[in-house]
């Protein structure tokens, strides 16, 4: 039993009239909302992935009746915990953590720890769900998952971050390990977290597992894990450009967020001759009409890795534009790339990118545009890369990092940076397979369903469960 044979474009027209797809789909979705109240992230994410693939479903009766599509939107596990710390002046304080164990069908559950004052379930179960297609694409051995805490490091002493990663640890190292689950960062969770995180492993633990990955390289962490999300974003960039007999040199790129996915995709960006224009962070935008070169974006990347300082003080600093509470999307640019956060880029926003001219927008985020913007970039055949596929060079890189652990030995730089390219490489052509219209590709419906195949696939092989 076959999905990517049940799965074919060539769906029978008596069938649709029967029961069309936006019926069942509208169905599937109403029930989704029902079972899983108040959760509007992972209501879009669903949306987002089911639009695409209901309609592509030929054989409805064998997935329906194996319940594959509800098994897909129901997590494992779920675990939500008690985080007490203690902060500088001696106070208690009291933070909840999580951990969403969505899908373990092709490998132990990956994906990153957020620490952020907005976290909470609904976020956390479309990011996991997310995750679970993203790994997929990377054709490793991965299954998805994601946790967190509502804990906010911004303002934290570096041991107040301390006594909360080992407080959140104690409690989560009971439900990880290297074969069953293997977290790594995401917003609020850098080299540093992970440092406090896998400290407090080893010492509970009493052994050096691949329990973590984006684990600094003196410890057990891969070269290029740093920069894998950024640099491959740029990567399928170039890629999806290339295949358009287009290129990046002199491409104008207006990027938001200025964390770990931003810096280095601006980084990358710049090293292959494209101009990058603005970054972001919470409080405002910062503009360089001239593009910002590798010198400037390595005092960026001091003042926010090193010195947690704002964009804002890099403006004061060097006197370039600053726009507060703005995101960049009014600024005119050949590519966007959406680095920050989910939600960031909305209708408005993705009006006012086309109208511009933007020829494409690429996913550095999850979900950063929202359901929205993505129908506006695809009803314009504007190229739009998402998360799924564009950002997936981290995972696959955190993957890389799993398989040196296992092999106790470490690969150079220039292995590991041909590997991420042909990892991105491949994620390309599967989008291409999936969403080829002839005059364009759809890479949300290409991503999706390519993803879609190999997951739905695997869990009919291993039987009902
Ligand atoms: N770190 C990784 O390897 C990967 C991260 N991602 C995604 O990329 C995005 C950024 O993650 P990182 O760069 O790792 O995090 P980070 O913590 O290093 O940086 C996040 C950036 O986004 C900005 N930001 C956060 N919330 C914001 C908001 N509400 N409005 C405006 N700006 C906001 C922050 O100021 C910061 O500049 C997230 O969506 C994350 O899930 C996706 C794949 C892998
Ligand atoms: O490297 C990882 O395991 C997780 C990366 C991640 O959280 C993501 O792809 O969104």
């Amino acid at each position: 039993m076959n999905a990517s044979n049940k799965t074919n474009s060539a769906t029978s027209n008596q069938k649709r009239k029967d029961n069309p797809a936006s019926e069942k789909l509208d169905t599937f979705l109403q029930e989704l909302a029902e079972r899983h109240p108040n959760e509007q992230e992972f209501h879009d994410a669903v949306r987002e992935f089911m639009q695409t693939v209901f309609p592509e479903v030929e054989d409805w009766e064998t997935l329906h009746r194996d319940a594959v599509l509800d098994r897909l939107v129901e997590p494992d596990r779920i675990f939500s915990f008690r985080v007490c710390w203690e902060d500088d002046s001696g106070r208690v304080r009291v933070n909840r953590g999580y951990r969403v164990q969505f899908n373990s069908t092709l490998g132990p559950y990956k994906g990153g720890l957020r620490f952020h004052p907005s976290v909470n379930l609904g976020i956390l179960k479309f990011l996991a769900f997310e995750q679970v297609f993203k790994n997929a694409l990377t054709q490793l051995p991965l299954g998805g998952g994601k946790g967190g805490s509502d804990f906010n490091p911004r303002g934290k002493s570096d041991r107040e971050v301390m006594r909360f990663c080992q407080s959140f640890m104690t409690e989560l190292a009971r439900h990880i390990g290297p074969d069953r689950d293997v977290p790594a960062g995401d917003i609020g969770v850098g080299e540093r977290e992970i440092g406090y995180l896998y400290g407090q492993y080893k010492r509970l633990q009493d052994e050096s597992r691949a329990v973590l990955t984006g684990k600094g390289v003196g410890y057990g962490g891969s070269v290029l894990r740093t920069e894998a999300t950024g640099y491959g974003a740029v990567l399928f960039a170039e890629t999806m450009l290339r295949r358009h007999k287009d290129g990046l040199e002199g491409k104008i790129c207006a990027l938001s967020g200025a964390g770990n996915v931003a810096l280095f995709a601006a980084e990358k960006l710049t090293s292959l001759g494209a101009r990058v224009v603005t970054l972001s962070d919470s409080d405002g935008f910062i503009h360089c009409p001239d593009g910002l070169d590798e010198e400037a974006i390595a005092s960026i990347k001091e003042l926010k890795f090193v010195q947690r300082g704002r964009l804002k003080e890099y403006a004061e600093a060097t006197g370039c534009d600053y726009h507060a509470d703005e995101a960049p999307w009014g600024v005119s640019c050949d590519l966007a790339f959406p680095c920050a956060t989910q939600g960031e880029l909305d209708g408005e926003a993705a009006k006012t990118l086309l109208k511009n001219g933007c020829l494409g927008v690429v996913e550095g985020a999850n979900m950063p545009a929202t359901l929205e913007a993505i129908d506006l970039f695809r009803r314009n055949k504007c190229y739009f890369a998402p998360g799924k596929a564009a950002n997936a060079g981290g995972v696959a890189v955190s993957g890389l990092e799993m398989t040196q652990n296992s092999m106790r030995l470490s690969w150079d730089r220039e292995r590991m940076e041909k590997e991420l390219a042909a990892i991105m490489q491949t994620i390309h052509e599967q989008c291409v397979r999936e969403g080829d219209e002839g005059d364009w590709v759809d890479y949300v419906k290409g991503a999706n369903l390519a993803s879609f195949k190999r997951v739905a696939d695997a869990m009919l092989s291993l039987g009902i469960h």
